[in-house]
């Protein structure tokens, strides 16, 4: 194996195109650091198990689907304790911080990165940083331990507090320095691992032995390569009670229609899921995939149809559908406008012609319920594998790195994957497709059968849709689909 580059990327390269794309470690910038045995060792609860430490050329593959006589491609490393760790329990000084919008489950990661620390590691000496970034030179620190934290997976929120905006590098960097903090925790979506990055970056430049970790958070599941975001099952779920109560209204009324407005202003995930798990949604819209109102094979035109044979229909929306917005935050994300009133006017609006039937539109939007609540039991078991994994590889010295399963397995990630790209539903792909056979929605494309350069056409557009869904869109109108979009 042959190995370089010591900032980023880490590439280890193996055999038949096996490659390591490994994440940064204390070593590479700090020469000659003392190791310790891992206390772990003398932990009586972990001496059941059949080994206490993962192999140091344990990796996860990033595709789990492989071709016979492809390349093993891009792997990462596997997550969990090492044998060697490069700080004393009382050496530590870890902090955490919270940022960007909530999401259930914020609490549990908060909570079990102390109780990892202190059960697992006997470190003491931790710190919460209040009010997101800015709190790294604006607010005071409180004293976190397991007795305070103990109850906090129990609410939603974070206990914390959190904020958009308010990364200024150097000044973050100097209070870590100011404080001698030496282990960083950072729990937080895109944006808030872009600002990680930056940290680390900034940390190594100064030389300093301290570790960063980013923990991915998002409720919109837009985080690229791990599985899942942790939050986005609670929030799915919490969801269904809103389309359930649109559907009951729906069903009461002559001509009812529900219409639910869910989270995700690039990305549909939580609408596609709620509806796929919900069966009563008769159409759902999300950023992704083009729509449009008026006209044969539009949308009002679909709603006709439906509350004639039904004599009442569900929708759901993404609030990135209308794409229309407002102004941007501190952080520099677009503020929509709302979506669902949007929609539910033009649909009034519709109706109101003359010679159209009288409807019954009841709009409901539980946009920040679903993300206010506590995590539910799966999501809390997530939170704490996350957490867990993020002590192990902190006191392991790695850093510059994202926690998060990949293919069901969790590793270590480097902060560039998380950060290039946005995670988007890909309309290509057959998830999209259960979810449009399901409602039986139009897909508001006219589709022919596909040739051998339609496929191409079609792998343009996945690859595409990684991107840009607007580039993805132009892409598959002109592969695989007829290029007009209907009426
Ligand atoms: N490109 C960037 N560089 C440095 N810091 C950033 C960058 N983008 C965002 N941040 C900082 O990260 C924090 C959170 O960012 P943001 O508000 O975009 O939420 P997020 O982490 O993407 O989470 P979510 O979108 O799920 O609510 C903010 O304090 C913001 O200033
Ligand atoms: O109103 P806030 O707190 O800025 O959050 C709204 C945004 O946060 C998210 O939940 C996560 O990015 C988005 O779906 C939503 O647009
Ligand atoms: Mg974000």
């Amino acid at each position: 194996m042959g190995s370089f580059g010591d900032t980023q990327p880490k590439l280890v390269y193996g055999d038949c195109g096996y490659v390591l794309d490994d994440v940064p470690h204390l070593t590479d910038y700090l020469l000659d650091l003392p190791t310790y045995p891992n206390p772990l060792q003398n932990n009586p609860s972990y001496a059941v198990t059949k080994q206490y430490f993962v192999h140091d050329d344990d990796t996860v593959v990033q595709k789990a689907v492989q071709h016979k006589d492809g390349e093993r491609g891009i792997h990462f490393r596997r997550q969990g304790p090492r044998q060697k760790v490069y700080f004393e329990p009382d050496e530590v000084k870890a902090c955490i911080v919270t940022c960007g919008g909530l999401c259930p489950g914020l609490n549990t990661v908060v909570r079990e990165i102390v109780c990892g620390l202190d059960y697992m590691y006997g470190v003491k000496n931790i710190l919460g940083i209040e009010g997101g970034y800015k709190g790294f030179y604006a607010r005071n620190t409180i004293n976190l331990t397991p007795k305070s934290v103990n109850h906090i997976h129990k609410r939603g929120g974070t206990v914390l507090g959190t904020s958009r905006g308010g990364h200024i590098t150097s000044k973050i960097v100097d209070s870590i320095q100011d404080r001698g903090i030496n282990q960083v925790y950072i729990i937080g979506g895109d944006g808030t691992q872009k600002g990680a990055s930056l940290i680390y970056e900034e940390v190594r430049r100064r030389g300093l032995k301290v570790v960063v970790a980013g923990i991915p958070k998002t409720i919109d599941n837009d985080i690229p390569i791990i599985d899942k975001s942790f939050g986005f099952d609670t929030a799915v779920e919490e969801a269904q009670r809103a389309i359930n109560s649109a559907h009951v209204e729906a069903e009461s009324a002559e001509n009812g229609i529900g219409l639910v407005k869910l989270m995700g202003r690039h990305s549909g995930f939580i609408a596609m899921y709620a509806s796929l798990a919900n069966r009563d949604v008769d159409c759902c819209l999300i950023p992704e995939s083009p729509f449009y109102l008026e006209g044969p094979g539009g949308l009002f035109e679909f709603i006709e149809r439906r509350l004639k044979d039904n004599g009442h229909m569900v929708l759901v929306i993404a609030e990135g559908v209308a794409d229309t917005m407002d102004a941007i935050d501190p952080s520099g994300n677009k503020i929509l406008k709302d979506a669902g009133l949007w929609m539910a006017e033009r649909i009034k609006d519709h109706f109101a012609e003359p010679n159209k039937m009288n409807i019954n539109l009841k709009y409901i939007d539980p946009t920040y319920m679903i993300r206010a609540i506590p995590a539910n039991a799966s999501d809390n078991i997530y939170c704490t594998l996350l957490a867990q994994s993020a002590v192990h590889g902190v006191m392991a010295g790695f850093t510059g790195f994202t926690v998060g399963p990949v293919n069901g397995r969790h590793c270590y990630i480097p902060f560039r994957h998380i950060t290039e790209k946005q995670n988007k539903v890909v309309i290509t792909d057959r998830m999209w497709a259960r979810l449009l056979s399901s409602t039986n929605q139009p897909s508001f494309m006219k589709v022919r059968i596909p040739t051998a350069e339609d496929e191409e056409g079609k792998k343009r557009a996945v690859e595409e849709n990684c991107k840009d869904d607007k580039r993805a869109t132009e892409a598959m109108a002109n592969g695989f689909l007829v290029g007009d979009l209907a009426g």
